[in-house]
């Protein structure tokens, strides 16, 4: 028995717990939220579409009883206020760091073996201070943004190949902010082929200047942030957990000298099992690479000190 809870049944939590039952990635998927009834409302919504679309994956929805989510082997935090128009993801910090505290404190209480996914944003802080607060090994504090930044950019890259996306790799590492982002070009390619000798230099940066503001290019569109990717791109971290594929996925971890960094979380290619961080693949990154990823690591640090000045670390 596999069992899945998402917290937070808004735009990203219910489209997660939707693509989780769908897919059939665990036997149960509980979703809570503190708003009344919401998540019991999505739950029942969400069933009904069994006969429909043919899975048959238990689905729960839950105010606020922690009890519910009792033995989860895979927690989705996604709970927390999203950015609107012309806002960055770190302007959300001073509300969603008392949420991501608290939700995965009480997680924790019934769900002692769980591996964490953290969502809200912005999210490698919120990702280190889950590490740092629940004191869990390292290996079950996972932060989804690289996951969905690489997804945009291979969208972004067909785009620009007119080809499929599923024929495109590429993936994204450094901070899931709208600078902190890095789109490794160097390790992209369309069916073998390395994009760089297909895509001229203009295009391909236009490509990487799209997926760093992929997110903020799609609030101001939406009003609201992106949900249907970033659903998606969490569903897929967590079947890589469940079903143990092993599958190398860009993460937001905690390092310990990997990549050049301490004490940080922020977005590696990492394989994922069923122990959450398996192995953080060490791709050589030259020495522009490395410049991108410092900076990055040296934004990111910047936010998690505002985590000691609001006094929840
Ligand atoms: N890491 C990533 O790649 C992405 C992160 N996000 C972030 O995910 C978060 C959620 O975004 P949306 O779903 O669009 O927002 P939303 O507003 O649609 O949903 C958030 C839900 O959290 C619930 N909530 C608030 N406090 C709670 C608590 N203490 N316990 C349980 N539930 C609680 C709210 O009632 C609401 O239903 C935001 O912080 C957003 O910035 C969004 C997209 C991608
Ligand atoms: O843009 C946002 O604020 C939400 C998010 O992290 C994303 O869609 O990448």
């Amino acid at each position: 028995m596999s069992k899945v809870t998402v917290v937070g049944a808004g735009n990203v939590g219910a489209t997660c717990a939707n693509v989780l039952a769908f897919n059939e990635v665990a036997d149960e998927v509980v979703m809570l939220d503190v708003k009344e009834g919401v998540s019991e409302g999505k739950a029942l919504d969400m069933l009904q579409t069994a006969a429909l679309l043919g899975f048959d994956s238990k689905i729960v929805g839950c105010t606020n009883d922690y009890a519910q989510t009792a033995n989860s082997d895979v927690v989705v935090i996604t709970s927390g206020i999203p950015r609107k128009p012309g806002m960055t993801r770190e302007e959300l910090i001073g509300v969603n760091a008392g949420i991501v505290k608290s939700v995965a404190g009480n997680i924790l209480k019934y769900s002692p073996n769980a591996i964490i996914v953290v969502v809200s944003n912005p999210m490698d802080t919120m990702t280190y201070l889950a590490f740092k607060s629940l004191g869990l090994p390292k290996n079950k504090v996972i932060g989804m943004g690289g996951t969905l930044d690489s997804s945009r950019f291979k969208c972004y890259l067909s785009k620009a190949l007119n080809a499929n996306p599923t024929e495109v790799e590429g993936l994204v590492i450094g901070g899931h902010g709208d600078t902190t982002m890095i789109p490794l070009t160097r390790f992209a390619s369309y069916k073998g082929r390395p994009v760089a000798d297909i895509l001229d230099a203009e295009t391909l940066a236009k490509v990487v200047a799209d997926t760093m503001v992929g997110g903020a290019t799609l609030t101001g569109l939406l009003g609201t942030s992106a949900w249907y990717a970033p659903g998606a791109a969490a569903a897929y971290l967590v079947e890589s957990i469940i079903h143990d594929q092993k599958k190398v996925i860009p993460c937001c971890v905690y390092l310990e000298g990997e990549y050049g960094q301490k004490d940080i979380c922020i977005g590696v290619p990492v394989l994922i099992g069923k122990n959450g961080v398996e192995e953080i693949v060490d791709y050589k990154l030259n020495a522009e690479e490395k410049a991108l990823f410092e900076k990055s690591a040296a934004a990111v640090r910047a936010t998690n000190d505002v985590l000691k000045e609001i006094n929840v670390l």
